[in-house]
């Protein structure tokens, strides 16, 4: 059994004040298996975001399954969906999504603090973890107080904090300069080391050579995918570019 699996997900978005309806996903499958890294990727409106949302239990599909270590995302009933995200998923935004009159501290302690953690516990986990990012010494500070490299790393302190099964990035260094861009990349590839299952949607070439996986979404299937096998980074980039330059032209197989 793979850890995430995706079983002919489509989504259509239909409004009630039109008649006019989008099919955003039409019909998407795709296994991830534990300890795997796969990089999402795909022009603009091709479905990345409405996948993730679905994928992140944040939205359902009109029809299809999504299955996380064998129980269906799609069926959990709606009182219990917070919690099963807090659980089950670590997730890293663009935009950090942090509360700037939370120290980062208690910005990344948040899960812990809902799923009525000890506080000896909590410590327990943040200590070693905050040493891990690098961010023992800006704990009590606020967002607004550090960089953008600085709140992505809290995030991913906050995302990975509860050991999720998997953790679901959306553009996680499309907000930061090409230093944090690359300590970013450098820290998810140490936790995928670590056998942290990631799946990330991005834009950036760069970030999409470091996964193990990328995987083309086109018209809301997925098109082609590239496993990275033994290319080394610049390799890969340079696959997924000639990839990418093929799909735009149409000039690329099925997956
Ligand atoms: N809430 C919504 N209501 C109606 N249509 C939507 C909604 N969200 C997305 N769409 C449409 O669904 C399609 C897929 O959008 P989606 O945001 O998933 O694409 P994307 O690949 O993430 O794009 P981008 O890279 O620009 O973020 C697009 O045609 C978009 O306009």
């Amino acid at each position: 059994m793979s850890l995430l699996e995706v079983r002919n997900v489509k989504k259509v978005y239909s409004s009630r004040f039109s008649t006019n309806s989008v099919q955003a996903l039409r019909n998407v499958n795709l296994n991830v298996e534990k300890g795997e890294y796969v990089a999402i990727m795909g022009e603009s409106g091709s479905g990345k975001t409405t996948l993730l949302n679905i994928l992140a239990a944040l939205d359902r599909p009109t029809s299809g399954s999504v299955y996380l270590n064998g129980k269906d995302l799609t069926k959990i009933p709606e009182k219990m969906l917070a919690s099963y995200r807090r659980n089950n998923l670590g997730f890293v935004f663009q935009d950090f999504n942090l509360l700037n009159n939370f120290s980062n501290q208690d910005n990344i302690l948040l899960p812990l603090v809902l799923s009525n953690t000890k506080p000896k516990e909590m410590f327990r986990l943040l200590k070693p973890l905050s040493r891990q990012l690098g961010i023992s010494e800006i704990l009590g500070k606020y967002p607004y107080e550090i960089s953008g490299g600085q709140k992505q790393r809290v995030a991913v302190a906050r995302a990975v904090i509860m050991n999720p099964e998997l953790i679901l990035a959306d553009e996680p260094t499309g907000a930061l300069d090409s230093k944090s861009t690359e300590e970013l990349l450098m820290l998810f590839d140490q936790l995928n080391q670590n056998e942290q299952t990631i799946l990330m949607v991005t834009h950036s070439t760069k970030a999409a050579s470091h996964a193990k996986r990328v995987l083309f979404i086109k018209d809301g299937e997925v098109f082609h995918q590239i496993y990275r096998g033994d290319r080394s980074l610049d390799q890969m980039y340079e696959s997924i570019s000639d990839t990418l330059t093929l799909l735009a032209t149409g000039g690329v197989r099925h997956a």
